[in-house]
């Protein structure tokens, strides 16, 4: 038999309680454990929830975070609150220093989208136990949320590359990181890793060092020619050429988040790129250059061409630097890739820094004439 326990109540009557039993108890651990990671979720939703709403201004995926937080206020009943503990719960105290810091909203995003997977997973397992229902649901919101992130972490990647005016196309150099760092501290928000000769060993390293360092200055990564090595290092998209992976198969292998750009020369290769799905082209060589030695130039007539039809973002490259680089934007170009003028200046932030200035210029429109 159990033994009462015996407590005064506030009016001075003594009230005998009737302890739990282990099954009443192992409940109330289980109801514990789901109060827990309800709000843990909830919680997590809500950050996500105001980058959606606040700073992308987009209401559907906004919607889709108050959706999944609705669906689990469902769950949270008055048993599973009732059971609740702060003053003993050993875990309120406890964080991980990366907690303390975030270095951009992506890192916030992707550490909240981890914590509320985390959190339905316990909920899946331990909800089994509350009821069959419960498991299912929350397995079915697991991978709601896994849509969530990916359709908000591309849309991030593209946002970012429609915001992007200068690109930097990497060549092999003993200062590699040095001058990207430097060029991202200038204010560049679009890096491609291109080195045409190096072992795959070497490219996995620096990639993914060039990967993280983008990241960390909240930036995008695009792997030269190779869509495994993209995938490999975790990149946001690759570069294909007229010679490389048809747009059509890379897309099949990155699924639809991933960046996918393509070289052009001319108008017919600019309208079979866009037909094909590419999310960005380069246009080039605008003029000869020892990059991409014995490549005719396509001039800035193509300049003009691509600034008129071209419906995507697209990249004059070839040539371009401190010098001509208004004569390529009075020709239309609102965008620049360039591998010289930054993987060979002294300075590249301040270079950085100018080409930057020069495409952000507002540009005085042609003049109406008033009838
Ligand atoms: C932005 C951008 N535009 C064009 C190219 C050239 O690509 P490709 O024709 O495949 O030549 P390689 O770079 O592979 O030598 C590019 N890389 N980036
Ligand atoms: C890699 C590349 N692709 C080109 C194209 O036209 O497709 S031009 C080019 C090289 C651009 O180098 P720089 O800025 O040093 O001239
Ligand atoms: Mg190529």
């Amino acid at each position: 038999m159990k033994e009462a326990d015996y407590y005064e109540s506030t009016n001075g009557v003594v009230v005998m309680v009737e302890p739990y039993s282990q099954q009443e108890q192992i409940q109330q651990i289980v109801y514990r454990i789901l109060d827990a990671n309800l709000d843990r979720t909830r919680e997590g939703l809500r950050i996500i929830e105001e980058w959606c709403r606040f700073g992308l201004n987009n209401a559907q995926l906004a919607g889709e975070c108050k959706y999944l937080r609705q669906e689990l206020a469902k769950w949270h009943t008055a048993e599973i609150r009732a059971a609740r503990d702060t003053v003993g719960d050993i875990g309120t105290d406890l964080s991980h220093p990366q907690e303390e810091q975030r270095a951009s909203i992506k890192s916030l995003l992707q550490a909240n989208f981890c914590r509320v997977q985390e959190a339905l997973r316990v909920l899946e397992e331990y909800g089994k136990l509350y009821s069959p229902n419960m498991g299912k649901a929350f397995k079915q919101m697991r991978y709601r949320v896994y849509t969530l992130e990916s359709s908000l972490m591309g849309y991030q990647r593209h946002q970012l590359l429609w915001r992007s005016h200068l690109y930097l196309v990497t060549s092999p150099s003993d200062s590699l990181f040095a001058t990207v760092e430097s060029a991202l501290k200038g204010g560049l928000t679009l890096v491609q890793y291109r080195d045409k000769n190096s072992d795959d060993t070497v490219r996995l390293e620096q990639a993914t060092r060039l990967r993280q360092l983008c990241h960390a200055y909240g930036a995008l990564l695009i792997m030269n020619d190779r869509v495994d090595l993209a995938l490999a290092v975790d990149a946001d998209g690759v570069h294909l050429g007229q010679q490389d992976m048809p747009i059509a198969l890379a897309r099949q292998l990155l699924g639809p988040q991933r960046i996918i750009g393509r070289s052009t020369t001319n108008s017919e290769e600019m309208h079979r790129a866009i037909n094909e799905g590419a999310d960005y082209i380069g246009v080039g060589p605008i003029y000869e250059t020892p990059t991409k030695a014995g490549k005719a130039a396509a001039g800035l007539e193509y300049v003009r061409y691509a600034a008129q039809n071209s419906p995507i973002p697209w990249f004059a490259i070839g040539g371009i630097d401190a010098n001509n680089i208004n004569d390529v934007i009075d020709a239309g170009a609102e965008r620049v890739a360039v591998v010289r003028s930054l993987m060979q200046a002294e300075q590249p932030t301040l270079v950085t820094q100018y080409l930057l200035s020069q495409l952000n210029r507002v540009r005085p429109q042609p003049e109406i004439v008033q009838n």
